[in-house]
């Protein structure tokens, strides 16, 4: 039997049989003046339903407009930090895999002093040490191998790590060991080429990087994307995940007798004793080379990181370094917050004087910059031109941007960073004015300084801003340091929003 049907106040079709339409019908002995009242109660209802639609569809489109994207630019000298903070983001936006790195590379002489003029004098024991952790340079071949093009043809250069064994012991004529296996004067350099085309999410290398921190010498290790590094991967230990005990396989990489693991921690002992011999600290100091600044972070901890199931923890991706060569892109949304449903997309850049005319093309639509001045390297020089003091690079690198005209509405905010090596230094005695004249006799304590360079690179923005309207956002940073870089992120990224909103008038 059809159901019956009856038709409302606006000739829309009822049927009875649904409980909720029963219910809206008017009843069946509506005086007029109900009728009026009822029909007048729909009606208010109606608007007031009406005008909810109508702001959640401006919500929605607001949204859109906001979401279109967020794209920051990391820009700085070379080893200023933007590929860590690049990581730290990752880490804190859903802590997985961080992007890699590479051996932080040291200055070769922070004098300007071309390495060979300082080549010479032995450490006692030398020739022990190099007998012993002679394993270890076939390993890095092994592994350059491995994670090179065969075609490789970049050119090759000494790395700190050939200089710093030549510190140890080899002469000019007579180079160590080091020097000898390679072509030309050290062993091939290879060196991570991350491509120039935008990537999508940086996925790369929890492995890559795990293997690269065990093993990379401090020298610039180039890696083509395409080829030998992927493979790689698997002898890191990916294609031998745990398998069953009982079954007859291996249950890790560490029990693969060739796995490089078992080099290194056959070494650790001999590793150890170099990094603490007072000779070779006396030496390193002789020759201003901080590798406690760099590599020191590892070799402070051989035991842990020769461990033969060794894995990276966050902090030593951090710590780790990979020289950027081109630009790297980064998009992520952040799924909870006040800026939920934001898409952001952050470029690292190389730093490297050779890598800066990349950087232009990503000036014109970008929202914000976080630019990254190294405050603690005032007594370094730049490993790219080592005439050049790198606070002197980066104050000029600063006025250059805030200069442009390109970037004139882009909001600026200024991590002044590795405050925690600053304060090292500042302690250890190193003194600000016998590298920065202008510091004159002001203390030379953390706090003085740090309040002297964020005055400094103030200054420089107000003088040379094509825009007297921008703020300026400085942060005293150290962004290997996670706790404190996540608020400061967070704190950077509501800036950003903010400035972004404001300029498309939203807020
Ligand atoms: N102690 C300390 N180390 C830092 C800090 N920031 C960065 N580093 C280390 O410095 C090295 C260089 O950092 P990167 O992030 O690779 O530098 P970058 O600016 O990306 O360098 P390019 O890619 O060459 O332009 C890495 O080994 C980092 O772990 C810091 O605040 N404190
Ligand atoms: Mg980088």
């Amino acid at each position: 039997m059809p159901k019956p049907t009856k038709f409302d106040h606006q000739g829309r079709r009822r049927t009875t049989s649904d409980p909720l339409a029963a219910a809206l019908l008017p009843p069946p002995n509506e005086s007029p003046i109900d009728r009026e009242n009822r029909l007048k109660a729909e009606q208010d209802a109606r608007k007031v339903s009406e005008h909810i639609d109508d702001m959640i569809r401006q919500e929605r489109a607001e949204r859109r407009r906001t979401r279109a994207e967020v794209k920051v630019l990391l820009l700085g000298q070379s080893e200023s930090g933007k590929s860590t903070t690049l990581k730290q983001t990752d880490i804190l936006e859903d802590h997985e895999d961080a992007e890699s790195l590479e051996t932080a590379s040291i200055v070769i002489s922070a004098d300007g002093r071309p390495p060979s003029a300082i080549l010479g004098t032995k450490v006692p024991n030398y020739d022990s040490y190099r007998h012993r952790l002679e394993p270890l340079i076939e390993l890095e071949e092994r592994l350059t191998r491995l994670l090179s093009s065969p075609d490789e043809d970049e050119p090759t250069h000494l790395g700190p790590w050939g200089t710093y064994v030549s510190y140890l012991g080899g002469t000019e004529n007579q180079p160590p060991l080091a020097f000898t296996n390679g072509r030309h004067q050290g062993r091939p350099s290879p060196t991570i080429i991350i491509p120039q085309v935008p990537q999508k999410k940086l996925s790369t290398a929890s492995v890559q990087q795990s293997l690269s921190n065990r093993l990379r010498s401090q020298k610039e290790v180039v890696v083509h994307t395409s080829t030998n590094w992927k493979k790689t991967f698997a002898l890191g230990g990916n294609s031998k995940s745990p398998k069953s005990a009982h079954s007859g396989e291996i249950e890790g990489w560490w029990e693969d007798p060739d796995d490089p693991v078992h080099v290194l921690n056959a070494c650790a002992p001999a590793m150890m004793e170099l990094w603490r011999d007072p000779n070779v600290k006396e030496r390193l100091n002789e020759k201003r080379i901080r590798l406690e600044e760099s590599s020191g972070f590892y070799l402070d901890e051989i035991p842990r990181i020769t461990a033969k199931k060794y894995i990276p923890t966050d902090s030593d991706v951090l710590k780790a370094r990979l020289k950027t060569m081109g630009v790297v892109e980064h998009t992520f949304s952040v799924p909870s917050g006040t800026n939920r449903g934001v898409e952001w997309r952050i470029y690292d850049v190389g730093g490297a004087r050779n890598q800066r005319q990349a950087w232009a093309p990503y000036f014109e639509d970008v929202n914000a910059i976080i630019f990254l001045a190294p405050i603690s390297a005032f007594d370094q020089v730049l490993t790219e031109d080592p005439r050049v003091n790198r606070l002197e690079d980066s104050l000029l690198l600063w006025k250059s941007v805030v200069s442009n005209k390109l970037l004139a509405s882009v909001n600026i905010v200024l991590f002044m960073n590795k405050c925690d090596l600053l304060q090292g230094k500042l302690e250890a005695g190193v003194r600000l004015n016998h590298h920065m004249v202008s510091y004159g006799d002001r203390p030379n304590d953390y706090d003085s300084v740090s309040k002297y360079f964020i005055r400094k690179f103030g200054a420089i923005h107000h003088s040379y801003t094509p825009n007297k309207e921008r703020d300026l956002y400085p942060h005293l940073t150290a962004v290997t340091d996670t706790r404190r870089t996540s608020m400061i992120i967070a704190n950077v990224r509501d800036i950003i929003i903010k400035g972004n909103l404001r300029s498309m008038r939203l807020v």
